[in-house]
Formats: C-alpha cells, sequence, structure tokens
C-alpha cells in the first residue's frame, strides 16, 4: 500500500540578496513508498537530498509536482493543503526526525520526549512512562532525564531527539540523518527502532550518510542525481 507518494517536484532557489540569481536544484521529483519500506535518498552533497525532505514535510515550498500522503483512506496532497491541512497531516500522517534537537529552555528531558503523546491526548503519567522507556532504549543515563536537554552532548541531544520523534506512531516518518552524532552501540539501538517501525508498517523516508547504517536500513534508495534539472542549452 503507498503510503508516501511524490510526483513530478521541483524546486528552484531564488537568491533575493544576488539580485533574484536563480538557482534549479531538483525537477521531476518522483517515487512512492510503500508502508513497511525504508527509502533513502541517496546522491553527493549538494544533490538536493535535504531539500527533498524539506519539500515533503512541507518546510520548503515546491515550484511544482504534489506530494500525496495517505490519510483518513484518502491520499492529501500536503505540497498544496492549507496550513491548517498541514498541521492535521504533522499530527497525524507524517513525522520527521530532524538532525538536530531544539530544545527549549527549563522543560526536562523526560517532558521535552512525553509532549508529542501528551499534546494527542495521552494521560501525562503514562505519557512519560513511556518516554522513559524510549530513553532507557537508547541509553541516555536516567540521571539526565530530569534535566532539560540544552546543556547535553550532541549524540545525547540527537538521541533525545530520536526519543521524541519516534515515541508517536506517524504512518509516514522522515528521517534526517538520525544517526549522525553516535556512537556504534546506539547506532545499532537506532537501526533495530527503525527495524520496528517497519514491522509496524510505518512507511520511511531518510537521509544516511554512513554507508553501514544505510545498508541495514535501506529497502531500496532512490538516487537523486537522476532529479539534477537540464541545464537549458
Ligand atoms: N534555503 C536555501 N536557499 C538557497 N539554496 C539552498 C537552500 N537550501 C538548499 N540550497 C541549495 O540547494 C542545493 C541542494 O542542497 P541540499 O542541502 O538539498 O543537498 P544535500 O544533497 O542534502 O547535501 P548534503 O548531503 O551535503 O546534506 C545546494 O546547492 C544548496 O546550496
Amino acid at each position: 500500500m503507498t503510503a508516501l507518494s511524490v510526483r513530478n517536484l521541483a524546486k528552484t532557489f531564488t537568491m533575493h540578496l544576488r539580485g533574484g540569481l536563480s538557482l534549479p536544484v531538483v525537477e521531476n521529483v518522483t517515487f512512492a513508498v510503500s508502508a513497511g519500506e525504508c527509502v533513502v535518498l541517496g546522491g553527493p552533497s549538494g544533490a538536493g537530498k535535504s531539500s527533498i525532505l524539506k519539500m515533503v514535510y512541507g518546510n520548503y515550498g515546491v515550484d511544482r509536482g504534489a506530494v500525496m500522503i495517505a490519510h483518513d483512506g484518502a491520499l492529501v496532497d500536503l505540497a498544496s493543503a492549507d496550513p491548517r491541512t498541514v498541521l492535521t497531516l504533522r499530527r497525524d500522517a507524517i513525522g520527521y526526525v530532524s538532525q538536530f534537537l531544539r530544545t527549549v529552555p527549563r522543560v526536562s528531558t523526560i517532558d521535552v520526549v512525553a509532549e508529542p503523546l501528551v499534546v494527542r491526548g495521552v494521560d501525562k503519567a503514562e505519557a512519560q512512562r513511556r518516554a522513559g522507556e524510549m530513553l532507557a532504549q537508547l541509553n541516555l543515563p536516567e540521571r539526565l532525564w530530569e534535566l532539560p536537554p540544552a546543556t547535553f552532548s550532541g549524540g545525547e541531544q540527537q538521541r533525545v531527539n530520536i526519543a521524541r520523534g519516534f515515541i508517536t506512531h506517524h504512518p509516514v516518518l522522515l528521517l534526517d540523518e538520525p544517526t549522525a552524532s553516535l556512537d556504534a552501540a546506539n547506532r545499532a539501538v537506532v537501526v533495530g527502532m527503525i527495524a520496528q517501525k517497519k514491522r509496524e508498517g510505518v512507511a520511511m523516508l531518510g537521509i544516511f550518510h554512513d554507508e553501514e547504517v544505510r545498508a541495514e536500513v535501506a529497502d531500496r534508495i532512490v538516487d537523486v542525481t537522476g532529479f539534477a534539472p537540464k541545464v537549458a542549452a
């Protein structure tokens, strides 16, 4: 079953501070991700992988094309949806694990991780219990759970971010380098968490620079260089 279908996306950045210089990045981006599948975007630095992920989540507008996401038994185009629909899709249908944690001052780690469940109506104590399970799985020492993550190391912050991104059940999940700052043991934990999401039928689209991780999680690699804009003669 197709959970995410990207059709003919195109993006050109316009550099307003450079006299309106236009920088075509990708065109005709077309691929689909099925439930229970992890598709990885491949290609060299600058090919447009992050830009595609940001368009799929609606952080970047698209010049052309559609991002169809399964929701309530239909496919909804996130690229042309109004802001309310985008928020609904982000609550119920599509999640995003970014590379970096955006920390909020004074909020404890356990509450940072529990929050996505609390806003979905889960009882606070139950949300914190599940947050603790995620943090323990990711080997984050319990003495850190009551502290805000602002002063944590890069790898600790990334694990808090992964716990927060994986705690909900979004049928489509976008992963932007979730293992970049992790040691081998924790990379293996995340690989296991991705395998678990596959078993639960989640469709994942990700960027992984680490070749070992990529080989373990990718069911298919979509080479982004195939979407390079044709240079006009
Ligand atoms: N907001 C932006 N404004 C202008 N140009 C941008 C913007 N975002 C990306 N670009 C440009 O688009 C091109 C593709 O960038 P992108 O980050 O998508 O590549 P990538 O394949 O993810 O690279 P990497 O593997 O290095 O992360 C680059 O040339 C980049 O400079």
